[in-house]
């Protein structure tokens, strides 16, 4: 590690900052003297070009302990060009998450937006997360996969396997920078993180053999939403974890508390690999390999990838009726020949495919296809079968989750509640007069 280091060091982009009290403009440092902590970014100088790189981390840690309240641990280095609407800056934070720490590449607007999620505004919000002392799972080498990580005790459906924060966000916006600004910023970055998160990002596996930074995070980030904006994170621990395209855990963000989080999603015995999935998995099986391949850099070797040509077919036949039942269902129009049985069909196809975390979707289309026959019971059973996924599937804090935890209250409150009620007489029979 030490080695691979230093020769990464060794190939970093030599950008620079002028000396702390001044501000780079047409190629020159001149003097600046900088406002408030929080202007402090849109002042800086946004610099243009690339030169020796003269702040050390040693006067920028310095400096921006000299501010008072200053939030950050090192003066943000910043760039900006004719293609960046606002400067993009490296923000890093070492005492984050109790010590993790964790650097954010964006504008200064974002950061600062962070700052008010309750990560940063209540730090015991994390007090059960990042603990790695007794994990459900062992790490295990699998041959042509690399490392993965296999259950070492039973885990049930909904159990908790990763509560996990970033030790790094990056905005997409940032590729306006130049390919050296843009990597500039990421090296800055990991140097900056506290030592043990420095090699956890290091011990990541990169598979592009471009830059070795740029090539673990491609490799390893999740795409996140951060107050609407899409960013990439990584989470070293959780990116352990190896694709199948029917996999046993589900994976969702919530951005309260930038914890990530992983659960089981079907019971999973001791021995068995936890799995996730990197892509669409509603996919047909030759878009899938495509996909794989070209963004992972493996060929798929899932059961259902690689199942004998009559099963793979029956698979993805059973995939277009999913995509075409879920457009009926989805259908609230007069002439919709939308029904609860449709819906219960819809529900075996996903069971059949294994597609455990898919659920969530198909039981909520059942909730609303019962509901919009005014069958009560039925509704509420599959509003709160729908909840549980979800939470699962698509984050606590997911607007599905809430629609369906109240339509498992009252059904009949719900915007659905006998839509379909004699609806040009293709009812399934069920809902009339009720
Ligand atoms: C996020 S990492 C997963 C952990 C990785 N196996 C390791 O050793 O660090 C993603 C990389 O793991 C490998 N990988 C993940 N799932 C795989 C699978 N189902 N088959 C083969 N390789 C896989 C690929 O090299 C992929 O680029």
């Amino acid at each position: 590690l030490t080695n691979e280091k230093l020769e990464v060091v060794g190939q970093k982009p030599l950008l620079h900052a002028c000396p702390s009290d001044s501000i780079l403009q047409k190629g020159e440092c001149q003097d600046a003297t900088f406002g408030s902590s929080h202007d402090i970014i849109s002042d800086v100088a946004f610099r243009s070009n690339i030169s020796q790189f003269q702040q050390t981390l040693e006067e920028s840690r310095k400096k921006a302990s000299q501010v008072k309240d200053f939030p950050w641990t090192f003066w943000p280095e910043c760039f900006s060009n004719e293609n960046t609407t606002d400067p993009y800056c490296v923000f890093t934070d070492q005492s984050f998450a109790s010590g993790r720490g964790i650097f954010i590449i964006t504008t200064k607007d974002l950061a600062y937006d962070m700052l008010e999620h309750d990560a940063w505004r209540r730090p015991e919000t994390l007090s059960r997360v990042n603990k790695y002392d007794s994990p459900p799972f062992v790490t295990h080498e699998f041959p042509g996969k690399g490392r993965g990580l296999v259950a070492n005790k039973t885990l049930h459906r909904g159990d908790q396997i990763f509560a996990s924060t970033p030790i790094l966000i990056t905005d997409s916006g940032a590729y306006d920078l130049s390919e050296a600004e843009r990597l500039a910023l990421l090296y800055r970055g990991v140097d900056t993180l506290p030592p043990a998160s420095q090699k956890v990002f290091w011990e990541l596996l990169g598979h592009f053999n471009d830059d070795p930074v740029d090539d673990r995070i491609n490799t390893n980030n999740f795409d996140v939403s951060i107050d609407e904006e899409a960013q990439a994170a990584v989470f070293p621990e959780i990116a352990m974890l190896n694709h199948d395209c029917r996999p046993n855990a589900a994976y969702a963000f919530d951005e309260r508390t930038m914890t990530h989080y992983v659960h089981a999603v079907r019971d999973i015995m001791p021995g068995e690999e936890i799995t996730i999935t990197y892509i669409d998995n509603e996919m047909e099986r030759a878009r899938r390999v495509k996909k794989l391949k070209r963004n992972w850099g493996f060929d798929c070797s899932c059961s259902t990838c690689t199942a004998h040509p009559s099963l793979v077919s029956e698979s993805d036949t059973r995939l277009g009726e999913i995509a075409a039942l879920s457009t009926i269902l989805d259908d609230w129009t007069i002439d919709s020949e939308a029904t609860p049985e449709a819906a219960e069909l819809l529900i075996s196809l996903y069971e059949q495919e294994r597609l455990h975390a898919n659920l969530a979707t198909a039981y909520k289309h059942a909730a609303e296809a019962y509901s919009s026959f005014g069958k009560k019971w039925e509704a509420m059973r599959y509003a709160r079968l729908s909840a549980e996924m979800s939470m699962l599937d698509k984050g606590f804090g997911d607007s599905d989750v809430k629609e369906m935890r109240e339509m498992s209250l009252r059904p009949e409150l719900s915007w659905s509640w006998k839509k379909r009620v004699g609806m040009g007489g293709k009812s399934c029979g069920c809902g009339h007069g009720h």
